[in-house]
């Protein structure tokens, strides 16, 4: 007599991992991973290139915008970002949320694995250098963003982000208690057809550029 164990059961297949806990097939992981590699080497590159005039001027563009955006907003901390490798420049408008009594904080990397912590920043306060030599606040405490600006190497019309590739956005956003709201920042020519959003890729609430501010 043969029971249920004997048989053979449905093929099980393998060809797929774990990423934050979402089931990925291992071919698409590997083509998107492929793609978004060439895409961030493209897009960065472009937005080094930038000549200066431009560039100073499609920023103070991009921040006009944010700030109209800000304004209408309440908030009391605000999580941005040091600019590495061409990215806009938001600093002469941390100072004046600084100095309007807003907490700004910057991101730290704890390890690969880990979210990021946010850390209060002020104009002129301490820095050291941290993982990319990227300028992190000294010293100080993490604290929970109301409002989370995130800088874009690309995006994409639903405003699905691609970043320098860490999966650190990504990785704390899902770790907070409640989602704070996340403005994506980038010039215009981040805006790709699509990223290929994965399970573990949280959409931008607001993207914010020289040309307009897209919502949901
Ligand atoms: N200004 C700024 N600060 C930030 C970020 C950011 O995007 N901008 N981050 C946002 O997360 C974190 C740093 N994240 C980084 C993630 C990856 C690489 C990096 O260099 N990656 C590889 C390429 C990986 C790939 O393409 O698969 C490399 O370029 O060699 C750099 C920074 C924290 N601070
Ligand atoms: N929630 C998560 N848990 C575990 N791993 C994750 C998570 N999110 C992303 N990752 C890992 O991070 C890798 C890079 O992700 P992705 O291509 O989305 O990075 P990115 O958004 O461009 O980078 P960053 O946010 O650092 O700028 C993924 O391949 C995945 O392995």
């Amino acid at each position: 007599m043969s029971n249920e164990e004997d048989l053979p059961g449905d093929p099980v297949c393998y060809a797929h991992k774990l990423v934050g806990g979402h089931i990925v097939d291992e071919q698409t992981f590997r083509d998107v991973s492929r793609f978004r590699k060439a895409e961030r080497t493209r897009l960065v590159e472009k937005r080094k290139r930038l000549p200066s005039g431009e560039r100073q001027e499609k920023t103070a563009a991009l921040v006009s915008n944010l700030r109209r955006i800000l304004q209408g907003r309440r908030f009391t901390t605000i999580a941005a970002y040091w600019p590495i490798r061409g990215e806009p420049d938001l600093r002469p408008l941390l100072s004046d949320l600084c100095e309007a009594g807003i907490t700004v904080l910057l991101p730290r990397i704890v390890t690969r694995d880990e979210p990021l912590q946010f850390i209060p920043w002020a104009p002129g306060c301490d820095m050291i250098r941290g993982p990319w030599n990227i300028p992190v606040p000294g010293k100080g405490d993490p604290q929970v963003p109301d409002l989370v600006l995130s800088p874009l190497v690309g995006v994409d019309p639903d405003r699905f982000r691609l970043g320098n590739g860490g999966g650190y956005y990504d990785r704390t956003l899902v770790a907070f208690p409640v989602k704070p709201t996340t403005i994506g920042v980038g010039f215009e020519f981040c805006l790709i057809p699509t990223i290929f959003p994965m399970p573990w890729d949280v959409p931008m609430d607001m993207v914010v550029t020289e040309d307009r501010a897209r919502e949901q």
